[in-house]
């Protein structure tokens, strides 16, 4: 049977990273997609630009929408404190098979919370499954048409707090038009674009940071 790109993504985690060392798991499949085979990780260059986000606000609960292989999860996970909660919302259960087997290759099981299914079902049950009253940092990289409702469902939720940061990736390519045009024109936002590039490649990417103003 044939493997899935994210299958011989993990073979390279498993092959070339170091068993709970998270930043060697982030350097192999970062070398896998530069010199094998291209995938939607942030990468790199925007991955720099989350680090500093994530050291910066020093999360106690993170919220992920779109795990994929697990990448930015490793990223993420890895720099929170002791006792902080990273949750990582996947809809597709083969991508959350192999993500659950990277987190665990970077030994960060403790600090991740991989939920599967739809953000709709998911982000109004936050509270009364998950112990969360609101989350310090949500990073969205899953489906670019649901960045939107997404956020408008997590304000309804009241799961944001004011100083809570939202970071979303890819808002020049592929793009999120309707996301940014709402979070730039609100004035309970405050946002700043990262300029930066596609993962692996020269093409314009950037992160949108936006703080809730409550
Ligand atoms: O399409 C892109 N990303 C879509 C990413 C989608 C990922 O988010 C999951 N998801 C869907 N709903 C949820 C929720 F919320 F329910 F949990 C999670 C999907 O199953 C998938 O793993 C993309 C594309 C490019 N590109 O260059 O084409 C570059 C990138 O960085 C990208 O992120
Ligand atoms: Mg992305």
């Amino acid at each position: 049977t044939q493997s899935t790109r994210p299958q011989r993504l993990l073979n390279a985690v498993q092959k070339n990273a170091t068993r709970g060392d998270p930043r060697s798991v982030v350097k192999a499949i970062d070398d896998f997609c530069r010199h094998k085979e291209w995938a939607m990780n942030v990468g790199d260059e925007k991955g720099c630009i989350l680090d500093s986000v994530v050291s910066e606000i020093n999360p106690a609960a993170v919220l992920e929408l779109g795990t994929y292989c697990g990448y930015s999860t490793v990223r993420i996970a890895r720099l929170l404190p002791p006792h902080a909660k990273l949750i990582t919302l996947e809809f597709n259960p083969d991508f959350a098979a192999i993500a659950r087997q990277v987190i665990a290759w970077a030994g960060l099981e403790e600090k991740v919370q991989l939920v599967e299914g739809a953000s709709g079902d998911w982000i109004p049950k936050m509270k009364e499954q998950f112990g969360i009253t609101t989350f310090d940092l949500v990073f969205l990289d899953h489906w670019k048409d649901r960045y939107l409702p997404d956020t408008k469902l997590m304000e309804e939720c009241g799961l944001l707090r004011k100083g809570s940061v939202l970071l979303a990736d890819n808002v020049i390519c592929p793009g999120t038009p309707d996301y940014l045009e709402y979070i730039r024109s609100s004035p309970r936002y405050e946002s700043r674009y990262f300029k930066s590039h596609l993962e692996y490649t020269k093409v314009e990417d950037g992160l949108e940071k936006s703080v809730f103003k409550g």
